[in-house]
C-alpha cells in the first residue's frame, strides 16, 4: 500500500500556478506586495487544480507514541505524560488543543505506540507497539514495522480527507522523540550528533553532551544505512515520526496540502521526500523551531519557515498557527479585484 501510494502523487499543476500567478501579479496592490502569501496560493493551486483553492476545513493529525530510548536518561518528563497529553489534545486542554478552539481546527489524537493500555474514545486506537525499544541496545523497531506506521499515516490522512478536510497539518507528542528525530537527522545529513543535539522540552545544558552520546551509540550500533529511509526509520525512529512522515505522502497523493509542524515533522519531511521527492510539492512549512536541530532540518528539506516566534512546542501547534495565514492567502486570491476590474492602470 505504501509504494502504491507514493507512486499516485501527480506533478503539481505548473500551467495552472503561471495563471494564478499571473492574476496575482495584477491584484490591486504593488506586485509582490504580500510577498509569501502569493507563493502559498500558487503553490496551493497547483497542488489542488483549484484557480480559487479554499482551506477552511483544518484537521491536525496528531501522532502519539513512546520512545524505549528514554530508558537512557534522555528527556526530563516522565513518558508518562505521553498519554496524558494525548488525552488532554482532542479535549481541547494543551497547547495545540485550546488555539484548535479558536480557528475551528479538527483534532485527531492517534494512538500509534503509546507504552500504556487504556481505554479512551477520544484517542483513535493504532497502536503497533508499547513504545519503540531502545535504540541504544538495537533497533528501534523492526522494518515491517516501520512500514506499517507510515501506512497508519497514510490511513489517518485519507480518514481526514474523508471526512472533509483540505488542508492537513502534522503533529506529535511523544516524550523523547527529539532523541529519534536527531538521529535521524545526523544520518541524513552527516551531522555529528555533538552538533546538532538541543533540548526538546527542556533537558538541562549540562546534561546534552549525554543525549548527543546515546544518539552517537545508537547510530554506530545500527548502522542505519543513509539511502534507505525505511532502514533509517526502523533503526533509530520513532513511531510518531512514521506516522507524520505517512500523513505528507497520503495528503500528497490526495492532492491536499500538508503542513509541516516543527523540529520532529521537519524530519519527518525529510523521510516523506526521502521515499519520494515529489512529496515535497504538497508540503507547505510553518515556524522555524528553536530546537538546535531545526535549522539544519528545514535548510536540508529547502522550505523556508515563515512563522518566527520562538516556538519548540509540537503537538502540530506551528501548523495549526500557519493554517490561519494560509487561509488569509486563499481570500486574498478569491476575493481582492485586479487593477483592470478597479478600471485603473498598474501602479
Ligand atoms: O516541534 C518541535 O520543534 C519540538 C521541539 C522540542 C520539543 N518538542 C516536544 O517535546 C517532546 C520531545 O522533547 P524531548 O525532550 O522529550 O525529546 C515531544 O512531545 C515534542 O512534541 C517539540
Ligand atoms: C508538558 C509537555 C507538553 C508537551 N507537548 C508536546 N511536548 C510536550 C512535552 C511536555 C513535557
Amino acid at each position: 500500500m505504501l509504494y502504491e501510494t507514493l507512486s499516485q502523487i501527480k506533478p503539481l499543476d505548473r500551467e495552472l500556478m503561471t495563471s494564478v500567478k499571473h492574476r496575482v501579479d495584477h491584484l490591486i496592490k504593488p506586485q509582490g506586495s504580500l510577498g509569501a502569501l502569493e507563493d502559498i496560493v500558487v503553490k496551493l493551486s497547483g497542488m489542488t487544480g483549484n484557480p480559487f483553492p479554499m482551506t477552511d476545513n483544518k484537521a491536525i493529525i496528531v501522532m502519539c507514541a513512546d520512545h524505549g530510548v528514554c530508558d537512557e536518561y534522555v528527556a526530563s518528563a516522565p513518558q508518562s505524560v505521553t498519554l496524558q497529553q494525548a488525552r488532554n489534545i482532542p479535549r481541547g486542554l494543551t497547547g495545540v488543543g485550546s488555539m484548535a478552539k479558536q480557528s475551528h481546527t479538527k483534532l485527531y489524537s492517534v494512538d500509534i505506540g503509546i507504552n500504556t493500555d487504556f481505554e479512551d474514545t477520544y484517542i483513535i486506537p493504532h497502536k503497533l507497539m508499547h513504545g519503540t525499544n531502545n535504540m541504544r541496545k538495537g533497533p528501534a523497531m523492526t522494518r515491517e514495522i516501520a512500514v506499517k506506521a507510515l501506512e497508519i499515516g497514510i490511513q489517518m490522512a485519507y480518514h481526514a480527507i474523508d471526512e472533509g478536510a483540505n488542508i492537513l497539518g502534522t503533529g506529535e507528542m511523544g516524550i523523547g522523540n527529539t532523541t529519534p528525530s536527531t538521529a535521524i537527522l545526523s544520518v541524513l545529513t552527516g551531522q555529528s550528533p555533538f552538533e546538532i543535539t538541543g533540548m526538546g522540552a527542556n533537558f538541562p545544558a549540562d546534561k546534552l553532551k549525554h543525549k548527543a552520546t546515546v544518539i552517537n551509540d545508537a547510530i554506530v550500533l545500527n548502522k542505519p544505512d543513509a539511502s534507505d529511509p525505511i532502514d533509517i526509520l526502523a533503526k533509530v525512529g520513532g513511531l510518531d515520526i512514521a506516522g507524520m512522515a505517512g500523513t505528507m505522502i497520503g495528503g500528497a497523493a490526495k492532492g491536499v496540502p500538508v503542513v509541516i509542524d516543527g523540529f520532529i515533522a521537519t524530519v519527518a519531511a525529510l523521510i516523506a521526500c526521502e521515499l519520494s521527492p515529489s512529496v515535497k510539492d504538497y508540503l507547505l512549512p510553518s515556524h522555524a523551531s528553536l530546537e538546535k536541530g531545526a535549522k539544519l532540518a528545514t535548510d536540508t528539506l529547502g522550505l523556508e519557515p515563515f512563522i518566527h516566534m520562538n516556538l519548540r512546542l509540537g503537538e502540530g501547534s506551528g501548523a495549526l498557527l500557519a493554517f490561519g495565514l494560509i487561509e488569509a492567502a486563499c481570500y486574498m486570491n478569491k476575493e481582492m479585484i485586479t487593477f483592470d476590474e478597479a478600471g485603473i492602470g498598474i501602479v
